[in-house]
């Protein structure tokens, strides 16, 4: 029971495969309803594909969780169609301030510069998160057939196909799946029911994660103290959630006692040194963590794909354990389509995995570099650490050695096999090349106002920046094809999308003529200067696999 929210009970329904006894062949089951698995579910529905939906609770996730939610993320369920409420109701920021002791070493600003439609972060409750989505997905109607009380107690995957048996309050039941998207968290019972090794690293500290609600007049920024008078020899991490509840991350050290630190008679005096005697608040949660940084090594076992903290794991520093999974599926199920549909090969689902352990890779070294910062466990590690803070006070340089978590940013998939590389006379800037995410722009759709990626979707297109003539390109059948390419034009003062402020122009490093490939998950493919139909169908069968 929390002072600012009141769980629901989503009710549990017995499927009709498990009343009458007959066995049924579903294209996608996804196992877990939390963020990752109900996001695959959206984009599932979103490309047509219908989805089963396993969970084996019914209500949302209970407990301190996942909080901060990236741009990256946010243009993704924006895509689905479902940002908007999570940012009315979640907490905009952007700026991150660093302390030690009582000063300020630094301050950063995670973006900067105007023209993106989605703020650098939103820190929001899960609770509410999972509200949203489950909201969305109940809104597209029987496309997602979300069942609660679902618990799998067993899988047996085929050639074929994967069997799976589900508990419920009526008893066990088979169900087989064409293909299953395992999103059933850190302690996935699908990895474990598969035998496969969960490596890394458990960092030797633990962390009191409290909730606490008050009406105080901090920021909606994130502030990371290390060694406040607060709290001494530690580091203590502060953020603002909405409805006033601020989650607030104390370290404590290798030797506290996880249950004792749990009870009021520790945290409320611990709050109280930060916040002042005078500051009233209510816990609203209380919970005391260890950390740990591992991953899958393979996220595809044969028809099971292994998406969120069922593949990898992080500490909470950088906010990369919900961000990355929301980005595992949106690279996940574009390709699952295509390879249902028999327009690409299965081959295609094995860049999956290869793009995101990647992926998952560059989040665990950023993680544990922040975590291994933060807890210094030599006496050399913890020296390098206080005079890095020393330095960074007086010399802009040093700021760039503090690691007090750098914040979830998307990872370039810049080795990926499905980009076509730049030709070299073709020149571009780094900034957006093949394995990128698409930069958002400001642009005007028929005489409104709108953005770049909103106008992408979800779908292959060539985006071809006009010339002075505003002429579209022939685009000889591309459009027809079994997997389409729509040829979106953007000029200066006309086409399909106008630049007025020539923004999208100056991201993209484009001149009259540039194209690019963007795949249906808004990373770049290929791009050239000029905008030949033959070569952006050859680009589009090397990013599904094709050739
Ligand atoms: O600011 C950060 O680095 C992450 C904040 C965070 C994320 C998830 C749990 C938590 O207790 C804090």
């Amino acid at each position: 029971m929390l002072n600012t929210y009141q769980f629901p009970t989503f009710p549990y329904v017995q499927s009709e495969e498990q009343r009458t006894g007959q066995r049924v062949r579903k294209p996608v089951i996804v196992v877990g309803a939390g963020p990752v698995g109900l996001t695959a579910a959206l984009d599932c529905a979103h490309h047509g594909l219908p989805v089963v939906v396993l969970d084996d609770n019914d209500t949302v996730s209970v407990g301190s969780r996942a909080v901060c939610y990236a741009k990256r993320a946010l243009e993704i369920w924006d895509r689905l169609g479902c940002a908007g409420p999570m940012v009315d109701k979640g907490v905009v920021w952007k700026i991150g301030k660093v302390f030690r002791d009582e000063r300020l070493v630094y301050q950063f600003d995670l973006l900067p510069e105007p023209g993106h439609k989605r703020p650098a972060f939103i820190n929001l409750q899960q609770y509410h998160l999972e509200e949203t989505l489950i909201g969305r997905a109940a809104a597209l109607g029987n496309r997602i057939d979300l069942r609660w009380k679902h618990r799998v107690v067993g899988i047996a995957p085929a050639a074929d196909h994967v069997l799976l048996e589900v508990e419920t309050p009526d008893g066990v039941f088979p169900i087989e799946a064409d293909w299953v998207i395992a999103c059933d968290g850190a302690r996935s019972g699908l990895r474990e029911a598969l035998g496969l090794p969960f490596e890394g690293q458990a960092f030797q500290d633990r962390f009191l994660i409290a909730d606490v609600v008050m009406q105080a007049d901090f920021p909606a920024e994130r502030w990371f103290w290390f060694d406040p008078p607060f709290h001494r020899n530690q580091s203590v991490l502060l953020h603002m959630q909405a409805d006033n509840v601020w989650r607030i991350d104390f370290q404590l050290g290798w030797d506290a006692d996880p249950e004792e630190e749990k009870t009021p008679e520790r945290v409320i005096p611990r709050l109280k040194r930060m916040l002042g005697a005078d500051t009233p608040f209510d816990l609203e949660w209380v919970s005391v963590y260890q950390f740990a940084c591992r991953q899958l090594d393979d996220f595809r076992h044969g028809r099971v794909l292994f998406a969120g903290d069922a593949a990898h794991q992080v500490s909470p520093f950088g906010a990369r354990g919900a961000n990355s999974g929301v980005q595992d599926t949106d690279n996940l199920v574009w390709k699952l389509k295509l390879v249902l549909d028999g327009h690409a090969p299965d081959a295609l689902l094995d860049s999956y995995s290869t793009e995101r352990v990647a992926a998952a890779r560059d989040n665990l070294r950023t993680s544990t570099r922040s975590t291994d910062f933060i807890t210094p466990k030599t006496a050399a590690s913890r020296a390098f650490r206080d005079a890095t803070l020393d330095l960074a006070e007086h010399l802009p340089f040093a700021r760039t050695l503090v690691n007090s978590g750098r914040l979830s940013r998307p990872t370039p998939y810049r080795d990926s096999p499905l980009n076509t590389p730049d030709a070299d006379a073709d020149a571009f800037a780094d900034a957006m090349a093949p394995g990128t995410n698409c930069a958002d722009a400001p642009v005007t759709r028929d005489g409104t106002a709108g953005w770049l990626l909103d106008a992408l979707g979800d779908r292959f297109v060539a985006l071809h920046f006009l010339g002075d003539d505003g002429a579209a390109p022939a685009s000889d059948g591309l459009a027809d094809a079994d997997i389409p390419v729509t040829t979106v034009t953007v000029g200066r003062r006309g086409g399909d999308l106008v630049d007025a402020e020539g923004l999208a122009h100056a991201r993209y490093d484009a001149a009259a003529g540039t194209t690019y490939l963007i795949r249906p998950d808004q990373y770049v493919a290929a791009r050239w200067r000029t905008f030949d139909p033959a070569r952006i169908a050859a680009a589009r069968d090397r990013a599904v696999a094709r050739t």
